[in-house]
């Protein structure tokens, strides 16, 4: 049987791709990446990870079952003890500082994304919460795996790269893969069809995201 995951995966390929050949992500294993822009990315991830967190929890209060309360509960505590402790360490070794931390501007596709898990775990609905989410984790966890395959010299970039080929983080991506399946079961077409553009949305976004590092993009038009 054809779950959700595989049509989800079908439906998104291009821009799923579009991230892996971005050369931002080439930049993390061929050398090729500045430490400014890296560092950009860095600022803004975190703005992010604390988006993502929240959305859990808005999701984690929504939600009257059981199970489901504890997988976006454990979401929120996976990012902030690995992704955002990840974070922690590289605002050290990249001497991100304070003023750095106080006075950064989110990035037009990193405000727009953050927002877009908002709004979605703000519907009360966890079928289209957990569509927004996973994009998040499963691309993550693809691109680690693929980048740690092919290796890195630098010390900074493997460490990001560690994080996410870390047989940890996938077991968390498989449960919301499971739960994401579970929860389509039984939905109509036409309600698969705006799971299927919701994550899509999120596939989209995270290309974007990329991008804005990549050209350290801001809120005026050149
Ligand atoms: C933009 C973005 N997407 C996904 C992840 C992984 O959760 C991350 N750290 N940042």
């Amino acid at each position: 049987m054809t779950t959700f995951t595989d049509r989800a995966y079908e439906y998104v390929k291009e821009t799923w791709q579009a991230s892996f050949t971005h050369p931002f992500v080439r930049g993390l294993v061929d050398g090729s990446l500045d430490q400014e822009t890296f560092k950009f990315y860095v600022i803004q991830d975190a703005y992010y990870l604390e988006g993502f967190a929240a959305a859990h929890s808005l999701a984690a209060y929504h939600t009257e079952d059981k199970q489901l309360a504890l997988a976006f509960s454990e979401g929120v505590v996976s990012t902030i003890q690995d992704e955002l402790s990840l974070h922690d360490s590289f605002i050290t070794d990249l001497n991100i500082t304070e003023d750095d931390l106080a006075t950064y501007i989110p990035s037009p596709n990193a405000y727009a994304y953050m927002n877009h898990l908002k709004i979605q775990a703000q519907t009360g609905d966890p079928a289209k919460t957990v569509a927004c989410l996973l994009p998040c984790y499963w691309l993550y966890e693809q691109i680690g795996q693929h980048l740690l395959e092919e290796g890195t010299d630098n010390e900074l970039y493997a460490r990001w790269i560690n994080t996410y080929a870390d047989p940890g983080f996938s077991a968390v991506v498989e449960k919301f893969k499971s739960i994401m399946n579970d929860l389509a079961k039984d939905k109509s077409e036409t309600e698969i069809q705006e799971l299927l553009h919701i994550f899509a949305q999120s596939t989209y976004y995270e290309f974007l995201f990329w991008d804005d590092a990549y050209t350290h993009n801001s809120w005026t038009v050149d």
